[in-house]
């Protein structure tokens, strides 16, 4: 489902080009934040959480603390909780719960950003995006509106689109499989391909990579989420492949006034 670099460089002080990166506290400043470079610790007996997150799947607690170096950064003071479960159907999902545990409230935006696998490019079509309002970071994040068509790809594009239904979908023609992308707590949609010229000044990038990806993030960025003393925000991801042929009847707009857990 994931794609990977193939020649990328891992350093652990930098993000792995590809997979799931979190951007934690500020998409689109400072490398999106620090929670994609920092290491995380397994908490085994982290706060439960409701059991249909748990249910037949397979997870692990991350836990991530700021340490006094990123204190001088960002000076608030949060729990990142981070769940990452697999069901025995194959779909992934990621809960983020975001804590205060200032004594101030503090204002951050969010993003889950997942590189997905693609034949080419050229044969994705990606449904629930229509009509919505967004914000083209090639255009000095000038504000416009999405057509009343599918969405498909033939050169560089970096866009927030807002206020989206809660499951869109990314159809491969040529592998006959359509990804869907389920979410909660995470209002906005940033789609990002950096094409060929932009790809070929990337170093983790391979020239002709950006064909084989689609980076699709469900996340909180228009309006960015304000937690109280105390509060807890949670945001959650889940990402699952059908064949494209159990997807005819796919509608996203239906799908997005179904709450994330009544499938
Ligand atoms: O190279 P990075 O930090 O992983 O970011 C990749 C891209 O991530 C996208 O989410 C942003 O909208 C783009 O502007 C950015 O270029």
């Amino acid at each position: 489902m994931r794609w990977s670099f193939e020649q990328g460089i891992v350093k652990s002080s930098k993000a792995v080009r590809g997979g799931i990166s979190v951007f934690f506290p500020q998409y689109g400043v400072e490398q999106h934040g620090s929670a994609r470079n920092k290491n995380w610790t397994i908490e085994d007996d982290a706060p439960s959480l409701n059991s249909f997150d748990t249910q037949g799947k397979s997870f692990v607690d991350l836990l991530l603390k700021p340490s006094e170096d990123d204190l001088k950064f960002w000076p608030h003071a949060f729990e990142f909780r981070l769940r990452v479960s697999l069901a025995s159907d194959g779909s992934l999902s990621l809960i983020s719960r975001i804590r205060n545990i200032n004594g101030k409230p503090f204002s951050f935006s969010f993003a889950y950003q997942t590189y997905f696998s693609v034949s080419d490019i050229s044969e994705v079509r990606l449904e629930g995006l229509e009509t919505l309002d967004y914000r083209d970071n090639l255009c000095k994040k000038e504000l416009f509106t999405e057509q009343g068509d599918a969405i498909t790809f033939e050169a560089e594009i970096d866009r927030v689109y807002h206020s989206s239904p809660n499951c869109i979908a990314v159809l491969d023609h040529e592998r006959k499989r359509t990804y869907l992308i389920r979410k909660e707590g995470l209002p906005d949609i940033v789609l990002w391909n950096p094409w060929e010229k932009k790809s070929r000044a990337m170093v983790d990038l391979g020239d002709t990579e950006y064909r084989k990806m689609l980076c699709v993030d469900g996340a909180a960025i228009e309006k960015p989420i304000t937690l109280k003393p105390g509060k807890e925000w949670t945001g959650r991801v889940e990402l699952v492949v059908v064949p494209s042929t159990l997807c005819s009847d796919f509608s996203p707009s239906k799908s997005g006034q179904k709450r994330f857990r009544n499938r």
